[in-house]
């Protein structure tokens, strides 16, 4: 059964067709990769399959319930959690336990803290409170984040922030994480390191993942299935070692290298 796919989905960003008719499965246990040169929608799926951006046309299913109308953070609350580009700047100035707690109040069942019903009885809040922060720290210890725990997070170097965000998502116990480019910007050896945590977060947590990477070579070796998209259409998909040595898919890079 597919746990998350978009079917037909179209998104228009004033003239530019950013997704055209575009369909895509992602199966259950699987690190599902989509690659494609800047500007071929990748990160705009995401944001599809996140609640970020409604499709003029098409629908989400997760799960084979259409999600396509529901919100980001209730999609959080589902399973569906993600990492972004960019640390967002509210997150800069918070310590890097504060930003994974965060990404725990999704995983708690109401995370809505009734500050009502806090000053009345207290019992409810702490418990909320010490579970997130439970959540926070094993997934602190778990991403080896725990010496930078009380470290404002934009004092840290950049391949940090990129594990905190990473954590942060986690926290949320997704059953699905869709990873935008976690790996752009890093150094060679922070890169083995966070497709060593993927390859973790896959195999060990058995979480699916949606991958969305420009370096083809840490897609062959990660991905079980990868799917190629150009100017806003899927043109491939398949098992890397098939897909990624076709020279159809090489001339989308237009001259990008493959393995
Ligand atoms: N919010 C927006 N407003 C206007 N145009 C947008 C917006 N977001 C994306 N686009 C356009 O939609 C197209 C697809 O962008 P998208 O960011 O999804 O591509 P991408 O494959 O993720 O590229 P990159 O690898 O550079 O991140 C591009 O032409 C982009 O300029």
């Amino acid at each position: 059964m597919v746990l998350l796919g978009g079917y037909d989905i179209e998104v228009k960003f004033g003239g530019v067709t950013a997704l055209r008719d575009v369909t895509l499965e992602v199966l259950p246990g699987k690190i599902h990769a989509i690659v494609g040169p800047n500007g071929a929608g990748k990160t705009t799926l995401l944001n599809v399959f996140s609640g970020f951006i409604k499709p003029r046309k098409g629908k989400v299913l997760y799960q084979g319930r259409d999600i396509t109308r529901i919100k980001p953070h209730v999609r959080a609350k589902i399973g569906i959690g993600r990492t972004f580009q960019k640390t967002s700047e509210v997150f800069k100035h918070m310590t890097v336990l504060e930003v994974v707690m965060t990404g725990a109040l999704a995983s708690i069942k109401d995370s809505v803290i009734d500050i009502f019903t806090s000053a009345l009885w207290h019992g409810p809040y702490f418990r909320k409170e010490e579970e997130i922060r439970e959540i926070a720290e094993e997934v602190i210890e778990f991403m080896e984040l725990y010496e930078y725990r009380h470290r404002i997070v934009g004092s840290l170097p950049y391949g940090l922030q990129k594990k905190v965000d990473v954590a942060r998502a986690l926290a949320g116990k997704p059953k699905i994480l869709l990873l935008d480019e976690p790996m752009s910007g890093l150094t060679r050896e922070e890169r083995e390191d966070m497709a060593r945590y993927i390859i973790e977060i896959n195999k060990v947590l058995g979480i699916t993942v949606v991958l969305v990477e420009h370096d083809l070579s840490l897609v062959y070796d990660l991905a079980d299935v990868v799917s190629v998209f150009s100017f806003g259409s899927k043109i491939a998909e398949g098992p890397p070692a098939e897909i990624l040595k076709s020279e159809y898919v090489a001339s989308a890079y237009m001259g990008k290298a493959t393995i």
